[in-house]
C-alpha cells in the first residue's frame, strides 16, 4: 500500500505534536518544513519527523495533507506561497491557527481552486513553545475544531477527520465566525484578563515585593496562562478584533454589576454571584488531557545550602529519570526554597517522586 505523506509546515509545539500523533500510523510519512534548520534538526533528533527541509516545494510536493502550523502571521504568508507550487491533485491544506475567520477568508482567496482548504484549530496547547514541548498526547481528548466552507467536499472533510483521529482529539465542525466568538470568550479573552491582572498586581508590587511573595494558589491558577508566548497572543488579538471588543464590553458591564453589589453591601446577591459561577465551573466537562495539558511537575523543599540541587539532579540522573525543566521558587523562603522539576512523562514523575521521598525530601504535586 502506498504511504500517506503528511507535510507539517512549522515544526513547533503544535506542528510537532501533530507530527508525533501521525507517526502512530507506520504507513504515514511525516515531512517537516521550518524556516529554522536548527528546529528541523531538533525535530529529527527527537524522532518527531521522518525528514525535514527548509525548501517549501520539497516539503509539499508529495504531501496528501498539509498542516500549516507556523505562528498565525506566517500561516498567511505560507498560504500565499502555496499558489504556484507543485502539489498533489487531491491535497488537503489545513491550518492550526488559534483564530479562524480571517485565515479562512484569505485561504479561499489565495488557494488554487483544485486544492481543498479546511480551517482547523486544536483546542489544546501549553504556555510552552517549540518542538521540545511537543507530545503525541497533547491533543488527546481535546476538541479539534474544523471550519469547512460551504463548498468543501464532505468526502475531503471526512478524510481529514479520519487522519486527525490519530491525535485522539474530538473533531467537531462549526463556521469560522462562531469559532472566533466562542474561542474568543473561552481562550483569547482569558489570556487578556490573566495578563492584565498580573500587570495590575505587578504595578502594586512596591519595593518590599509583598504582592509577589504572597501571591497564592488562586493567583497562580488564574494567571498561569499569562506565561504564554507574547508574540503569539499579540497576533491572536489582532486577528480576532471584533469578537474580543464585544466580549471586553460585556466583561466591563459584568464587573461593574458585581462592584455595584459590593457598593450596596448586597450580601445575598454577592453570594449568588459566586454560586452561579461555581455551578457553571463545576459542571464543565472533565478533561483528562487537552486545553490544560498534563504538566508533570513536582515541587521539592530544598534546604538552603550549596550543592543541594546538584545532589537531586544527580540522584535522578543516576536512575535515568529524564527531567525537562528545573526552576527555583522562593515560596518557603525562611529555611527552604522550592525546586520545581518538570518531568517528561507521568511515569518519570512517579519514579522521581518515589526516589526523592526515599531520600527524605518533602515532595509536593503543587505549591
Ligand atoms: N501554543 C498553543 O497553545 C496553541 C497554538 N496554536 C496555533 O499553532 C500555531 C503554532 O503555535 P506553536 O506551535 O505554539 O508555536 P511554536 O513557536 O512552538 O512553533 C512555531 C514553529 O513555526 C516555525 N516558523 C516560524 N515562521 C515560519 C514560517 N514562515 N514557515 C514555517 N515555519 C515557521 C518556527 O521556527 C517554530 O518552529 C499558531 O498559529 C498558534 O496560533 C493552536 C493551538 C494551541
Ligand atoms: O486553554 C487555553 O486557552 C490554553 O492555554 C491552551 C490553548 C492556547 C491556544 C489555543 O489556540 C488553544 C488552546
Amino acid at each position: 500500500m502506498k504511504k500517506t505523506t503528511i507535510a507539517v509546515l512549522g515544526v513547533g509545539l503544535i506542528g510537532g505534536s501533530i507530527a508525533l500523533s501521525m507517526r502512530r500510523d507506520p504507513e504515514i510519512r511525516v515531512v517537516g518544513y521550518d524556516v529554522r534548520q536548527d528546529r528541523l534538526d531538533k525535530a529529527l533528533t527527537l524522532g518527531v519527523i521522518h525528514a525535514g527541509t527548509t525548501d517549501l516545494q520539497t516539503a509539499v510536493r508529495e504531501a496528501h495533507i498539509i498542516f500549516l502550523a507556523a505562528p498565525v502571521e506566517q500561516i498567511f504568508s505560507t498560504l500565499r506561497m502555496l499558489d504556484g507550487l507543485e502539489l498533489q491533485s487531491d491535497v488537503i491544506v489545513t491550518d492550526v491557527g488559534s483564530t479562524k475567520a480571517e485565515i479562512v477568508r484569505e485561504a479561499l482567496k489565495v488557494i488554487p481552486p483544485h486544492v481543498t482548504f479546511i480551517g482547523g484549530h486544536p483546542m489544546a496547547g501549553s504556555h510552552k513553545s517549540g518542538v521540545e514541548a511537543a507530545s503525541d498526547r497533547l491533543l488527546e481528548n481535546a476538541y479539534y475544531v474544523l471550519t469547512p466552507s460551504a463548498g468543501t467536499s464532505e468526502q475531503q472533510v471526512n478524510r481529514l477527520a479520519d487522519i486527525l483521529s490519530l491525535t485522539r482529539a474530538k473533531v467537531v465542525q462549526m463556521d469560522p465566525e462562531t469559532h472566533d466568538q466562542v474561542v474568543g470568550a473561552v481562550s483569547h479573552f482569558p489570556h487578556v484578563l490573566a495578563s492584565a491582572l498580573v500587570n495590575l498586581v505587578a504595578g502594586y508590587d512596591g519595593e518590599d515585593g509583598w504582592h509577589a511573595r504572597l501571591a497564592a494558589g488562586g493567583f497562580r491558577d488564574i494567571t498561569r496562562i499569562a506565561s504564554s508566548n507574547p508574540r503569539m497572543w499579540r497576533d491572536v488579538l489582532l486577528q480576532n478584533r471584533e469578537p474580543l471588543l464585544k466580549i471586553a464590553k460585556d466583561w466591563a458591564n459584568a464587573l461593574e454589576e458585581v462592584m455595584d453589589l459590593v457598593k450596596a453591601g448586597d450580601a445575598d446577591r454577592i453570594e449568588q454571584f459566586f454560586q452561579t459561577a461555581r455551578d457553571f465551573r463545576d459542571g464543565l466537562p472533565e478533561r483528562k488531557a487537552g486545553a490544560l495539558p498534563p504538566l508533570y511537575d513536582l515541587y521539592i523543599d530544598i534546604p538552603d545550602h550549596p550543592g543541594e540541587i546538584g545532589r537531586i539532579t544527580t540522584l535522578l540522573g543516576a536512575r535515568q529519570i529524564n527531567i525537562i525543566n528545573l526552576q527555583i521558587r522562593e515560596t518557603r523562603e525562611d529555611i527552604y526554597g522550592a525546586l520545581r522539576i518538570t518531568f517528561q512523562s507521568q511515569s518519570e514523575m512517579e519514579k522521581g517522586e518515589e526516589l526523592l521521598r526515599y531520600f527524605d525530601y518533602n515532595v509536593y504535586k503543587r505549591v
